[in-house]
């Protein structure tokens, strides 16, 4: 593609006698340059790409993108005002902007993006529509299935899998980082949703209002008639629907108040059904997957199929045959008659909605097992533990992924925690398969156990049980294995 077409909506100077050249490949790491390619330069958080220029042209490089003020070099540089910003752009010039020819769904919240993305998918599918997914566990194109590095990939991978993309419809789960980092730019969506929010990545985001505005800024990436479908049953989403409303796009609102557009009645918790109307219409949503939290994915994800056009009843069978997530509140019945729960909380939200769930499904004594992730927001962590030291009989605190934290340090502070917050339920026991172990152990018939953090993740550290995953983990001690 020649340079004046790829750098089309960019807004750079560039110089005559370089427009035509011709480019054949983008890069922004300079490993991955090749001959006749363009490298953009990206200022990171670990090294900065504008160090790795010389090695980009030595690799081929004709054209360089950056930020910085850099002069002589041997070949065409073009400064722009922010790199990322400019790589989503021409990613999406050089892929023929894949977004505009796809239903597009982005879908963004602190809980519930995957589960809810897993539920709108399999209600499309059932109703023959081809659909890809690009989320946390993993990514599916054409029905392949690709390793997921980040939730919202780099805008040069996204824009790669939507040119790939022979699917109809495209579901994104759409992180902060993804929004603050420009992964999103160049893309545009039918239809965007906000599942919620809660307090989570301050070590990135600094506050919950920065938090909550780059969530916001989503909605700012809608086609000309694009809508959105927001939980209102959250102060932020409320707040939010309120401000799209103020730049006048078409609120799809949810939410147990009457100014809601589908309006939640009848919220049977028990057998997860839940009525819900919209003007004056009434259907009734019945889902294998528990929880008050999963009713409102499983909600949210039925607004949207209907708003694609599919019936209310092939929908409503649809819901009913899903099977749930992986390591998303993922049950499993021990011999001794006990319940094991893996799931994926990792916020205070989710660790009360998997601990309220378990206890109106019967728990006699709750058992909660967690750690905290090493490199990732410590502010949640005393909130985290006051929802666990309410709502459970007994928890044990353990180790989660170290990330570049040395392993004393986080016993340290599992004890530190335990000593100010735990209120006499807590002990803690660092290695995460032992303290499945005692706690199945000490389990008897109706008793609950919920291991929250990893859900289906496998773990980054050896333990002294040699499993891979918190469900293989469970299996593994339950099948009696020594
Ligand atoms: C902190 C963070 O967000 N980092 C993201 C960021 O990396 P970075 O730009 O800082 O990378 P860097 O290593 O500093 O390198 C800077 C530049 O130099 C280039 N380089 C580097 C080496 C070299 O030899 N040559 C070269 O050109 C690199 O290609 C890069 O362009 O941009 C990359 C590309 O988009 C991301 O993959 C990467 O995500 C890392 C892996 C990560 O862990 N991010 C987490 C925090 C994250 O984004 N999480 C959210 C989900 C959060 C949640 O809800 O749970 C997500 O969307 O995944
Ligand atoms: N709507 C919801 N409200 C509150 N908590 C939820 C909701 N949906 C899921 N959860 C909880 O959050 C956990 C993660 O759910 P899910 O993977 O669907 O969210 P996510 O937004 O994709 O999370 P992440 O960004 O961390 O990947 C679940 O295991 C559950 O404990």
């Amino acid at each position: 593609m020649e340079l004046k077409h790829l750098l089309n909506a960019l807004k750079a100077e560039i110089k005559p006698e370089i427009a035509n050249l011709t480019i054949k490949g983008i890069a922004d790491n300079s490993v991955d340059v090749s001959k006749d390619y363009l490298f953009v330069a990206i200022k990171g958080f670990k090294s900065n790409g504008h160090d790795f220029i010389d090695d980009a042209i030595k690799r081929g490089a004709c054209v360089i993108v950056g930020e910085m003020d850099i002069v002589s070099l041997p070949i065409p540089y073009i400064k722009v005002a922010n790199s990322r910003r400019a790589l989503g752009i021409i990613a999406s010039n050089f892929y023929h902007h894949p977004s505009k020819s796809k239903i597009m769904i982005g879908i963004t919240g602190t809980n519930g993006k995957t589960t809810t993305s897993y539920i709108l998918k399999h209600i499309l599918e059932s109703n023959g529509h081809t659909c890809s997914l690009i989320g946390t566990i993993q990514n599916i194109v054409n029905g392949e299935v690709y390793d997921s590095k980040n939730t919202t990939p780099s805008s040069l991978v996204l824009q790669k899998l939507l040119f790939e993309s022979k699917d109809e419809i495209v579901i994104m789960e759409v992180s902060s980082h993804g929004l603050s980092q420009f992964r999103i730019e160049g893309i545009t969506f039918d239809y965007c949703l906000f599942t919620n929010l809660d307090q989570e990545h301050l070590d990135y985001h600094k506050t919950m209002e920065e938090y909550f505005q780059t969530k916001l800024s989503l909605f700012s990436y809608l086609k000309k008639n694009g809508q959105a479908i927001v939980n209102t049953d959250n102060v932020w989403g409320k707040k939010l629907a309120e401000k799209l409303k103020d730049k006048n796009i078409y609120v799809h609102s949810l939410g147990q108040s009457e100014d809601n557009k589908f309006q939640i009645l009848d919220l049977d918790f028990e057998n997860s059904v839940v009525q819900l109307t919209e003007d004056n219409e009434s259907v009734q949503l019945s889902s294998p997957i528990i929880g008050l939290h999963n009713i409102y994915n499983t909600a949210m994800a039925y607004i949207t199929a209907k708003l694609i056009g599919i019936e209310n009843d092939n929908i409503l069978n649809s819901i009913k045959l899903f099977q749930g997530v992986k390591g998303r509140f993922e049950i499993l019945k021990l011999h001794n008659g006990a319940t094991v729960v893996v799931d994926y909380a990792h916020t205070a939200d989710a660790v009360f909605h998997c601990l309220t769930t378990s206890k109106k499904y019967g728990a006699k004594k709750i058992t909660h097992i967690f750690g905290f992730r090493g490199d990732r927001d410590e502010s949640k962590r005393q909130r985290i533990l006051a929802v666990s030291s309410e709502f459970s009989d007994e928890f044990i605190l353990t180790l989660d992924d170290l990330n570049s934290v040395p392993i004393n340090e986080m016993i340290e502070s599992l004890y530190k925690l335990n000593n100010h917050y735990a209120n006499n339920k807590g002990i803690v026991m660092p290695d995460r398969t032992s303290a499945i172990k005692w706690a199945i152990e000490n389990s008897e018939q109706d008793d609950w156990i919920l291991i929250t953090g990893k859900g289906h993740e496998i773990y980054k550290q050896n333990f002294s049980i040699p499993t891979t995953s918190d469900t293989e983990t469970v299996l593994y001690i339950d099948n009696g294995e020594k």
